[in-house]
């Protein structure tokens, strides 16, 4: 199930969808604008980490009951933010999975919403889930999109990681105005994944935009290539699942051990 089959199927959800779904509860505070950008700055590399129940290429990662506590496994262990699947058919997510994360106290940073966006009212979905910020992937829509997509993410003080695989991406990108910036290195198409993705591309994001390594991240010398590339942030999620002890992996990623630094 590649990007092109999961688009047409979003676009086919969407459009059959009237208005924006409700999630049956209150929505916790207003986004605040920022929250998720500031999160990625500071430290050397900071991770976001991913709680994927699913994916279309590895199947089962993460039993759906322990997917919500995962979130505040990975605040403890020192995510810098993060990121909830809310797609359900591919990836087993859901927005009340993200809505039940954004509101617990113990995840105590900010919150992706990560699907598969095609209709400016998944923003507002977002929104709704008391979501920090948006994934937006550049291969799934036209420049028009793109532009509405970023636009209505910031009137609704959300901020958007904006994910891209190719330099002409990239170009769109920045022109469509994103701030934050993911290269993956996972082709969408044939999931086969290569770090040297980002290692290529970087030069073309310019100072002054965040930029995010997506997807294959292993051990800490992954991560350590990719701060040495220039990133101020790696997305990281079958990895961290994968392992027994995932609040363990992520301390051994970022160079810590519990109780003091390694
Ligand atoms: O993860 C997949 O198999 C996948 C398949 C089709 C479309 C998107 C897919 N992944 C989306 C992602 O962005 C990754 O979940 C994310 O970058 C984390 O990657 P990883 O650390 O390799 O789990």
């Amino acid at each position: 199930m590649h990007l092109d089959e999961i688009v047409a199927r979003k676009r086919e959800d969407w459009s059959r969808i009237t208005g924006v779904p409700s999630l049956g509860a209150a929505r916790p505070a207003p986004a605040v604008p920022g929250t998720f950008a500031a999160a990625l700055r500071g430290a050397e590399v900071s991770v976001i980490a991913e709680v994927k129940p699913k994916s279309p290429s590895k199947g089962q990662l993460l039993a759906p009951e322990r997917a919500a506590g995962q979130a505040r496994t990975y605040a403890a262990a020192g995510a810098s933010a993060v990121s909830v699947l809310a797609d359900t058919p591919y990836f087993g997510g859901s927005p009340e999975l993200v809505a039940e994360i954004a509101a617990d106290p113990q995840v105590t940073v900010p919150v992706l919403y990560k699907d598969f966006l095609v209709d400016v009212r998944q923003v507002e979905l977002a929104h709704r889930t008391g979501a920090d910020a948006v994934l937006l992937i550049v291969r799934a829509v036209d420049d028009a999109l793109l532009k509405d997509l970023l636009q209505t993410a910031a009137g609704l003080g959300l901020d958007a990681l904006v994910e891209t695989f190719t330099a002409q991406e990239i170009e769109r990108a920045l022109a469509a105005g994103a701030t934050i910036v993911g290269i993956n290195n996972r082709d969408l198409q044939t999931f086969s994944v290569d770090l040297e993705n980002s290692a290529r591309l970087r030069a073309g994001i310019p100072a002054g935009v965040l930029t995010v390594s997506e997807s294959g991240i292993g051990g800490r010398a992954d991560l350590e290539r990719v701060a040495g590339h220039g990133f101020d942030a790696a997305l990281i999620g079958e990895n961290l699942l994968g392992a027994a002890d995932t609040a363990q992996a992520l301390s051994a990623l970022l160079g810590v051990t519990v109780g003091g630094t390694a």
